[in-house]
C-alpha cells in the first residue's frame, strides 16, 4: 500500500512539473526565438548598409577619377568575400561602370539582401554602389541561435523539472508519507492509540491535516473509553443480576422440591400420601411381578377413631394419627414404604416380604401400640387397630385386586371385633 501511494504522488507530481515546464519553456522558447531573429536581421541590416556607404567612399574618389582599374579591383575583392554575391558601381547617370558577380552566385537558389549607397564626393552625388550580401550567413546564424536556445531551454526545463520534482518531493510527498506512516502505526496499535499523537512541525495544510487526525483520534479514544465504562458498567449489573438469578433459581428449586415433596406427602404425620403410596405400589407391584418375588400390602385403620375425636376432640385424634405415623415408620425397612391414605387408614407395603412375615409383623405391631401409652394433654387414650393383609397371588394379579383383598381383609378384621389382623383370604 505504502509503496504504490509513494510512487503515485511522486509519478503525479513528475507528470504535472515535466508537462508544465514543457510548455512554459515552450512558449518562452518560441518567443526567445523571434526576438533572436528580428535582432539579427536588424543587424545584419545595419552592418549591411555601413559596409555600402564605406563601399561608397571607397569608390568616391576613383569614380570621379575615372580610376576603372582600381575600381575593377576594388569591386573584385569585395566580390570574393564570403556573403557577397555582386557587387554593382553605377555613375552619376545610372550607368553601369564597373559590375562583379561572386563566383558561387546562382540567382534563382540564393536569397539575398540589397543594399544601396549613393557616392558622394565634395557634397555632391558622383555615383552609386549596389551591394547583394547572400542571406547564407544569416540563416546559419540563425540555426545556430536556434540550437543553442532550444539547447539551453532543455537543460533548463531538465534542470527546473528535478529541482521542483526534489523540493516537492521534501516539501510535500516526504510530510505526507512520513504523516501515512505515523498514521499506520497508530491505526495497527489501536490499544496505545490514546498515548500517540501525530507530530508534524509543518505549519500549512498537512501540520492542519495532523491536528484534525490527532483531535479525531482524541474524540474516538475517548468515545471507546465511554463504550468500555458502560460496557464494565453493564457487565458488572450483569453480573450482580446474574448472582441474584442464581439465588433466585435456587429459592425455587427448592420451593418446587418442597412443594413437590408436600404434593406427595402428608403434611400432619409426614408419612407419604396416597398418591405418592399409589406411584409406589405400581413400581413395585410390576418389579415383584416380574422377578416373581413376593409382596404384601398392608391396611390399617384406627378402631372407633371417631369416638377419640368425639370424646377428647380433634387435636387428641391428631396427636393419635402423628403418634401412629412415628410407630409404623420406626417398624419397617428402608425400602418399605408406610402411607396415610387419609383419615384414620394407613397402608404399608412390605417387599420381598412373605404373608408369614407379614402377619408376624402386624401381630408385633399390634401388641406395640397395645403397650404403648398414647398421652394427650394428661389424658391417656386407648388406641387399637384393625389390619388386612394380603399378598400377590394368581388370584391377586392386578394391583385392583391387590388391594380389594386387603380391604377384604380389614373389614373381616373390622368385622370379627376389631384389634386384630386378619390375612386374606380367610376362612
Ligand atoms: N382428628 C382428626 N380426625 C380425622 C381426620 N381425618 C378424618 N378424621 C375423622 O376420622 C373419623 C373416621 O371415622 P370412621 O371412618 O367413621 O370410623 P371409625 O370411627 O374409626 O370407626 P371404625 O373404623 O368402624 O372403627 C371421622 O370422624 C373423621 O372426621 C384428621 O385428620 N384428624
Amino acid at each position: 500500500m505504502s509503496k504504490n501511494f509513494s510512487f503515485g504522488l511522486r509519478g503525479k507530481l513528475v507528470v504535472i512539473v515535466v508537462t508544465g515546464i514543457v510548455i512554459g519553456f515552450t512558449i518562452i522558447g518560441v518567443f526567445r526565438l523571434n526576438q533572436a531573429k528580428q535582432k539579427i536581421i536588424l543587424e545584419m541590416n545595419r552592418s549591411g548598409n555601413e559596409r555600402v556607404t564605406l563601399i561608397a567612399e571607397a569608390f568616391s574618389n576613383l569614380i570621379i577619377g575615372y580610376d576603372y582599374s582600381n575600381m575593377e579591383s576594388l569591386s573584385e575583392r569585395i566580390a570574393k568575400q564570403d556573403d557577397v554575391l555582386q557587387i554593382d558601381v553605377r555613375n552619376k547617370a545610372g550607368k553601369i561602370m564597373v559590375s562583379r558577380i561572386s563566383d558561387d552566385y546562382t540567382p534563382s537558389s540564393s536569397k539575398d539582401l540589397l543594399f544601396k549607397s549613393v557616392i558622394q564626393f565634395g557634397g555632391e552625388p558622383a555615383g552609386s554602389v549596389e551591394l547583394k550580401i547572400s542571406l547564407k550567413r544569416l540563416e546559419t546564424t540563425i540555426h545556430e541561435t536556434y540550437t543553442n536556445i532550444i539547447l539551453e531551454q532543455v537543460f533548463f526545463a531538465i534542470f527546473l523539472s528535478i529541482l521542483i520534482f526534489v523540493v516537492t518531493s521534501r516539501v510535500i510527498v516526504k510530510p505526507i508519507g512520513h504523516f501515512r506512516d505515523l498514521m499506520n502505526t497508530i491505526l495497527n496499535n489501536p490499544s496505545e492509540s490514546s498515548h500517540q499523537k501525530l507530530v508534524i512541525k509543518n505549519k500549512d495544510e498537512i501540520g492542519d491535516l495532523a491536528l484534525i487526525f490527532n483531535s479525531m483520534n482524541n474524540q474516538v479514544h475517548e468515545y471507546q473509553q465511554r463504550l468500555k465504562d458502560k460496557y464494565n458498567l453493564a457487565d458488572s449489573a450483569l453480573v450482580a443480576t446474574n448472582e441474584q438469578l442464581k439465588i433466585r433459581t435456587a429459592d425455587l428449586e427448592k420451593a418446587l422440591r418442597l412443594v413437590e415433596q408436600l404434593a406427595i406427602t402428608d403434611s400432619l404425620t409426614n408419612l407419604p400420601n396416597r398418591r405418592h403410596f399409589d406411584d409406589y405400589l405400581a413400581t413395585t407391584f410390576s418389579r415383584a411381578v416380574r422377578f416373581k418375588e413376593p409382596l404384601c400390602m398392608i391396611l390399617l385403620d384406627i378402631d372407633h377413631f371417631k369416638q377419640i375425636n368425639d370424646t377428647h376432640g380433634h387435636a387428641a385424634g391428631d396427636y393419635v394419627l402423628k403418634e401412629l405415623g412415628k410407630l409404623f415408620k420406626s417398624r419397617i425397612r428402608e425400602t418399605d414404604v408406610c402411607a396415610r391414605l387419609g383419615g384414620d387408614e394407613f397402608a404399608i407395603l412390605l417387599y420381598r416380604a412373605k404373608i408369614d412375615d407379614a402377619m408376624n409383623w402386624s401381630q408385633l405391631l399390634l401388641r406395640i401400640i397395645r403397650e404403648h401409652a398414647f398421652t394427650e394433654a394428661g389424658i391417656t387414650l386407648t388406641v387399637t387397630l384393625s389390619i388386612g393383609i394380603a399378598q400377590i397371588t394368581a388370584d391377586n394379579h392386578s394391583i385392583e385386586a391387590l388391594y380389594n383383598a386387603t380391604d377384604n381383609a380389614l373389614y373381616e378384621a373390622k368385622r370379627r371385633g376389631r384389634n386384630q389382623a386378619v390375612i386374606y383370604p380367610f376362612e
